[in-house]
């Protein structure tokens, strides 16, 4: 067993101090946007990493916790938010025919290209357009007052991510990576474009950072060890936590169904990232110091 998984464990149900610290400091600041107060990116290098998995389960660990949540699915050629939160083939109203609104899932208040145009439509957007649709979304969406918006970034560091972090009133972004090598050249990429376009990195998720068999607790480093923990290092960024690869992720997305309503071991790791994130976004915890992880075996 891992000593970190046991720990996460055993703080599944909210601790309200913590929370409510980090949450009475949110909403001194002024919103950014909107009545919304902070806006988090999250992003990856590499496609198929679980960024939007890691999105929409900090999404539901937050608004679980007590958080005004909003979840934008900014992934324009491969929406998935509709099917995390099993509202596919939903869509949007307008009450005005003008402005959208959002809808509501889990506690998380939504929205999705995915909920506005068939997802082949939007694959053939080139850049600008694709860019153009995206602002109009978050800008023509009736959000409700938030604590927290995140955004689903399309994987990649191309001109639509470019785009959104500037033109965006972005408080900071997570970005989310395997341990393979080749996922960590692209989380790289993120990183430096962040810094580029001085956006603070809060950290760091390493998803699927190991394989533990239900069976016989066997581990696997499917996909390397530890790579997510070095590329932190080396970058300054603090790692929020590691997710392992694990079945009843992979299940419960598909189903659109909460982590905290079936395995409550996962949904105490993200509980503690979503914690850990809001206490940066916050000011509680510094932005670039690390959260100490240490993998070790019984
Ligand atoms: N920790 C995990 N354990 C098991 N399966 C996972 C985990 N994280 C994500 N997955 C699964 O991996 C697949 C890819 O995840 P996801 O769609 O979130 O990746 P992504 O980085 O957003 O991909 P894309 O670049 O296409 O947007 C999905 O089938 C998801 O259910």
């Amino acid at each position: 067993m891992f000593n970190w998984l046991k720990k996460s464990a055993v703080t599944q149900t909210p601790q309200a101090e913590p929370w409510q610290n980090a949450l009475l400091a949110i909403r001194q600041q002024a919103p950014v946007f909107k009545a919304i107060h902070t806006v988090i990116l999250v992003a990856s290098g590499k496609g198929g990493v679980g960024k939007s998995t890691t999105a929409a389960n900090l999404a539901m660990a937050m608004a679980n916790a007590g958080v005004r949540t909003g979840l934008l699915d900014a992934d324009i050629y491969g929406p998935s938010l509709p099917t995390l939160f099993g509202l596919t083939g939903q869509k949007v109203s307008s009450p005005d025919n003008k402005l959208m609104q959002p809808l509501q899932q889990h506690g998380v208040t939504l929205q999705s290209i995915g909920f506005l145009v068939d997802p082949e439509v939007a694959s053939v957007w080139r850049g600008p357009m694709a860019s153009q649709a995206l602002l109009q979304l978050i800008n023509e969406t009736i959000w409700p007052e938030l604590d927290v918006l995140l955004i689903d970034l399309p994987p990649g560091t191309g001109d639509i991510q470019l785009t959104l972090s500037q033109k965006l009133p972005v408080t900071g972004a997570v970005v989310v990576t395997t341990p393979q090598d080749l996922a960590l050249a692209d989380a790289q990429k993120a990183i430096s474009m962040f810094r580029q376009v001085s956006i603070p990195v809060l950290g760091l998720v390493e998803n699927m950072s190991f394989y533990l068999c239900p069976s016989c607790g066997a581990h696997d480093d499917v996909f390397g060890s530890a790579g997510g923990l070095r590329l932190a290092e080396r970058h300054q960024v603090p790692v929020l936590g590691q997710l392992p690869l694990q079945g009843s992720i992979r299940q419960q997305s598909d189903l659109g169904v909460a982590l905290t309503q079936g395995d409550a071991a996962m949904a105490a790791l993200y509980h503690d990232i979503s914690l850990s994130l809001l206490q940066r976004v916050s000011g509680e915890l510094p932005e670039y110091a690390s959260v100490e992880i240490k993998i070790t075996d019984d």
